[in-house]
């Protein structure tokens, strides 16, 4: 396996991002967590972001992506929201260590993170408990991903923090 995460495939996902009316962030335990971090950055780039689960999140409509992490790739929630995303005709963006799960295989994208999943218990992939590396990674994969959007739009830090949160 690469040890990094295929750059190909990581430009895509951005491009589906850009293009989509909106964005919907999903993924149970410390891999939801992490993508909560992400769904906050698309925000502050001005994207129409939706973690699921949150009663403010509408439904997922067509060009709409759907950004799904799952060490394993077997978590049924997860699985279940991304076939629900692809029969309403949105777009699937799935990080996971396994390429061949059943989230892969209903994701339009697939960001492979060359990390550990939570079983891996003989610490092949990690020396670190469960899947912490991946969930490491999801930040660092989507802060980076971020990170190139911005960049490109050109946006202003300042103009950024207008969106920030004043109700804390
Ligand atoms: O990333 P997966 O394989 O979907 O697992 C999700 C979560 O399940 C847990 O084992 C328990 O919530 C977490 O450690 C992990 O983040």
């Amino acid at each position: 396996m690469s040890a990094a995460v295929q750059s190909a495939a990581w430009i895509r996902a951005g491009a589906l991002l850009l293009e989509a009316p909106a964005v919907f962030t999903i993924g149970t335990g410390r891999s939801g967590l992490a993508l909560q971090m992400a769904a906050m950055r698309f925000m502050h780039l001005g994207l129409a972001t939706h973690v699921v689960g949150e009663t403010t999140a509408p439904a997922i409509g067509a060009r709409d992506v759907l950004v799904a992490a799952s060490g394993s790739g077997s978590t049924k929630r997860v699985v279940r929201a991304a076939e629900t995303a692809r029969e309403q005709g949105a777009e699937v963006v799935a990080l996971t260590t396994a390429p061949e799960s059943a989230l892969a295989r209903a994701a339009t994208e697939v960001l492979v993170v060359p990390a550990a999943d939570k079983q891996d218990f003989d610490g092949n992939a990690s020396v670190q408990y469960g899947g912490s590396l991946f969930e490491q990674s999801v930040l660092l994969v989507t802060d980076a991903l971020f990170h190139a959007l911005w960049q490109t739009s050109g946006t202003q830090a300042r103009e950024l923090w207008r969106l920030h949160a004043n109700l804390e």
